[in-house]
């Protein structure tokens, strides 16, 4: 296409939202009419299954659950009224709750105000709170946030290490929609067990946001938490950013709370509109189901040229891979549903991977987000006529069309500002694009049903541990593996078996292991 045709291409395609200043340009996506045309009927279906989904279908059937993240942002769209009254009365529990804390009305037992977070999650109770975090928290917040997102020790160490001298003023945090995931669940008791050690009443610190009556609701609520707050039945983890879960985080960091809902209801309004090119979400739907002909052939490359959007592609890898990623249909086809997701920001990813996106496999597209303010201040020249900020756009720009030459599709969203409105906004429009393309693949997009399996296997490891332990302890001389493995009735498992004795030893966890690590049918363990 020459430059003419492309510059027209351009201009037909543009979104403009005029109350956000948000544009959406797919038009280097090289669809043709017939493709459009052709996806009409996908797309009808698909804003008629939205307008379902939002008036309180069970737009999740196989957890039997409506799918209620829109409600949040406008209550009045919630199906009951006790439904709206929940939400309204949430989000004024925040703010209350943050303005106590803030002015030292709430504070803890040895200090006027609480100065640190630590926030306990994982999943969709991490990763919008931590994105949020990056892309907005003030320089110096009134509360400084910190995360453990994982069950590892060491990360767990550096959390409470960097806040040491501040533990007797350090709010915790803990999220849990179930209330009974693991990695959460470990870290806050080797919280608790660190408070107990400074002489600290963890109760006076502890904060939970989970759904009510859920093991971790139960438990704060009989041992006296400080608070907690609602997750809602209706809201999936990887959407609940603006439930409770990111609300209460960002309204403790002081960001504007109130506009990131203002922001993504703005994107709601424009995204329920059921025409394709008046619709952002849609837009973007179609790019990537052009793009990967309806079956994820092709990943999402999602390329920030703005360092507080850092964390934008994890959080969205979420959204997208677990809402997407499927193996049946709605009808039970076997479908191996999907969009790989990744990507950090630009331009530094230029100087990464950027070689294998314009010359290697073309097994992706692209999602450029540019950000048209560089910073608040006015910037100095770096060059003659040109600043560091000129520089972020130009090899924006450049890579675009240095993409585009090689037949690698991309998409550009541009966003005047990184502000609570224009992040509240991206959140709801990748919430809808994820909402849609899981129409028009017809696809459940708000079950997890395969993560469930890594969780059972890790359990059964767990169980096998202590079977394995106990052989050893009552084992009188060392013992080789397979006989381990015979003794602990789980022959099949002596792959397992060898993992649990190498991991246990290295950290010195009473076993003793002999022979050559290069061949562990030599290996032999006993309890020390
Ligand atoms: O909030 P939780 O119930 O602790 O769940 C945390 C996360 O873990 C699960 O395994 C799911 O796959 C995620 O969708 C969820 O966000």
């Amino acid at each position: 296409m020459d430059a003419a045709a492309l510059w027209q291409r351009y201009q037909d395609w543009l979104y403009y939202h005029a109350g956000l200043g948000f544009y959406v340009d797919i038009s280097r996506m090289r669809f043709d009419d017939a493709f459009v045309e052709g996806l009409q009927p996908k797309l009808e279906k698909a804003f008629a299954d939205m307008a379902a989904l939002e008036a309180g279908a069970i737009a999740n059937p196989d957890e039997n659950r409506m799918v209620g993240h829109y409600w949040l942002r406008d209550p009045d769209l919630a199906p009951t009224p006790e439904i709206k009254q929940e939400i309204v009365a949430s989000v004024d529990q925040i703010e209350t709750f943050a303005r106590k804390i803030h002015s030292g009305a709430i504070h803890p037992p040895q200090a006027p105000r609480y100065t640190d977070i630590i926030s306990i999650g994982i999943g969709g109770s991490a990763l919008g709170p931590e994105f949020v975090a990056e892309a907005l928290a003030p320089d110096f917040p009134p509360l400084a946030i910190h995360f453990i997102d994982n069950t590892d020790p060491a990360g767990i160490d550096r959390v409470l290490t960097r806040v040491r001298n501040r533990l007797n003023s350090t709010l915790v945090i803990v999220i849990s929609k179930s209330g009974g995931t693991p990695e959460p669940r470990n870290g806050t008791i080797e919280l608790k067990a660190a408070y107990a050690g400074h002489n600290l009443d963890f109760t006076k610190y502890a904060i939970a946001i989970t759904t009510p009556d859920s093991k971790l609701d139960r438990q704060a609520k009989s041992e006296g938490w400080l608070a907690t707050f609602p997750m809602f039945d209706w809201v999936g983890g990887r959407t609940s950013e603006l439930s409770a879960v990111g609300l209460l985080p960002a309204a403790l960091q002081g960001i504007d709370i109130r506009a990131m809902l203002a922001g993504a209801k703005e994107m709601d309004v424009a995204t329920r509109i059921a025409d394709l090119k008046t619709n952002p979400a849609a837009l973007l739907a179609l790019g990537w189901y052009y793009s990967g002909n309806g079956r994820g052939e092709k990943d999402m490359v999602v390329l920030p040229y703005k360092d507080s959007l850092l964390l934008f592609s994890r959080y969205l890898q979420q959204l997208v891979m677990e809402s997407l990623g499927k193996e049946k249909d709605l009808d039970g086809n076997i479908v191996h549903q999907g969009i790989a997701v990744y990507g950090n920001k630009g331009s530094t990813d230029q100087h990464a991977y950027v070689q294998q996106l314009r010359e290697g496999v073309p097994n992706f597209f692209a999602t450029f987000i540019e950000v048209l303010e560089d910073r608040s201040g006015s910037s100095p020249e770096i060059d003659p006529g040109a600043t560091a900020g000129d520089y972020l756009s130009g090899f924006l720009q450049g890579t675009r069309q240095a993409l585009y030459e090689k037949q690698r599709d991309s998409i550009t969203i541009t966003i005047p500002q990184v502000n609570p409105h224009t992040v509240g906004a991206l959140i709801a429009l990748y919430e809808r694009a994820v909402g849609f393309y899981g129409s028009l693949v017809n696809i459940n997009a708000y079950h997890q049903p395969g993560v469930e399996a890594g969780k059972k296997a890790a359990a059964v490891v767990l169980d096998l541990q202590k079977q394995v332990l106990q052989v050893l302890q009552e084992a009188k001389t060392p013992l080789p593996l397979a006989q381990i493995a015979e003794k602990a009735a789980a022959t099949d498992q002596i792959e397992a078996i060898y993992k649990i004795l190498r991991h246990l030893q290295a950290n010195r966890r009473g076993v003793t292991m002999q022979g050559d690590p290069a061949h562990p049918d030599s290996l032999t363990f006993s309890a020390n």
